[in-house]
């Protein structure tokens, strides 16, 4: 029989973290009563690929814990070798042309809600980070990365311009002149490299470690005015937003009229089987 004293520990530990009733499907939501912080973990199986379904419930996790006055939000993943893989390439190879304009019209809303969050943000990067793995870390203030991980915008490597938002995020953490040769080169950083350049703020041993981190980033702001604080972090990211809402229509139709030709996908089925044929091998 469970004793009382393992009892009560049981009650205050559920007590100190909660999962938001409106937790989705393809994120899990949880509320540190404590801190107030909340943690969004990734959960799309096997390699947090975005796909429409994902980057809808990103964006309802996001706007959620914004609304509950969270103290902050941490950003991670429930696989232990990859943080996100990216945009999910089967549904840009062979697409539906409504599901292809839904994608990216949601992967545009994640970015906005999360750059220009009004909380505190961080990334427990706790896996690879390739591609829109990396647009969703670098559009948080604060990253700590596992050992042995990669992380970059490779966009260019696969045939695809880089959207004006990648550069924003990169021109965000980077000097320009690294930012420029990241993104032209399709750079993937290793976890050295990438705190080397600043890419990340620090490297964690474990994801433990890397949440720990977070919240620590986050306690930082406890002292300070949350509303001059946002109203702080939109000063200096209002512009980005501002050029992305004014160019948003004209890079989804780039998006889509990209993805329609030929040659682009040929090339994404070349590149999606080469993924594939790794595992056969
Ligand atoms: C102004 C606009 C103009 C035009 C705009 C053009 C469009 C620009 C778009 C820019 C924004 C973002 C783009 C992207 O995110 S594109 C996606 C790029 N991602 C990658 O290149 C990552 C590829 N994957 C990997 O490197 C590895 O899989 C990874 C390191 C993530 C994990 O390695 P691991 O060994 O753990 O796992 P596997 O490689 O065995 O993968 C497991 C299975 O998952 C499949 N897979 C992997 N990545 C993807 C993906 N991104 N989409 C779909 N499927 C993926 C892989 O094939 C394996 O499948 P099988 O189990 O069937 O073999």
């Amino acid at each position: 029989m469970m004793s009382s004293m393992s009892l009560s520990r049981m009650l205050r530990a559920a007590s100190v973290c909660r999962t938001m009733s409106t937790a989705t499907k393809l994120t899990a939501v949880e509320v540190n009563d404590k801190t107030g912080i909340a943690t969004v973990t990734l959960s799309r199986p096997p390699i947090n690929a975005l796909n429409v379904e994902l980057l809808h419930d990103l964006y309802q996790s996001i706007k959620e814990i914004e609304n509950n006055k969270s103290r902050g939000l941490i950003l991670t993943s429930s696989n232990d070798k990859v943080f996100s893989a990216g945009l999910d390439i089967n549904e840009m190879y062979r697409p539906d042309k409504d599901r292809a304009r839904l994608l990216w019209t949601k992967l545009q809303d994640v970015w906005l809600a999360l750059y220009g969050c009004a909380l505190p943000t961080a990334a427990a990067i706790n896996g690879h980070a390739p591609a829109g793995g990396c647009l969703l870390a670098t559009s948080c203030e604060y990253r700590v990365i596992l050992p042995q991980c990669r992380i970059g915008l490779n966009e260019i490597q696969l045939g695809l311009v880089p959207p004006i938002f990648c550069m924003f995020n990169f021109l965000n953490v980077l000097p320009r002149r690294v930012a420029e040769r990241a993104l032209v080169q399709g750079r993937i950083f290793t976890t050295e490299q990438a705190l080397q350049i600043g890419l990340v703020d620090d490297v964690a041993s474990s994801k433990e470690k890397a949440l720990e981190k977070c919240s620590q980033f986050i306690a930082t702001f406890a002292q300070t005015n949350p509303l001059a604080r946002s109203l702080t972090k939109l000063k200096f990211r209002g512009a980005d937003l501002q050029r992305f809402e004014s160019e948003r229509t004209n890079e989804l139709e780039s998006f889509l009229e990209f993805i329609d030709h030929p040659q682009m996908q040929e090339d994404l089925g070349i590149y999606l089987e080469g993924l594939k044929k790794k595992n056969r091998n």
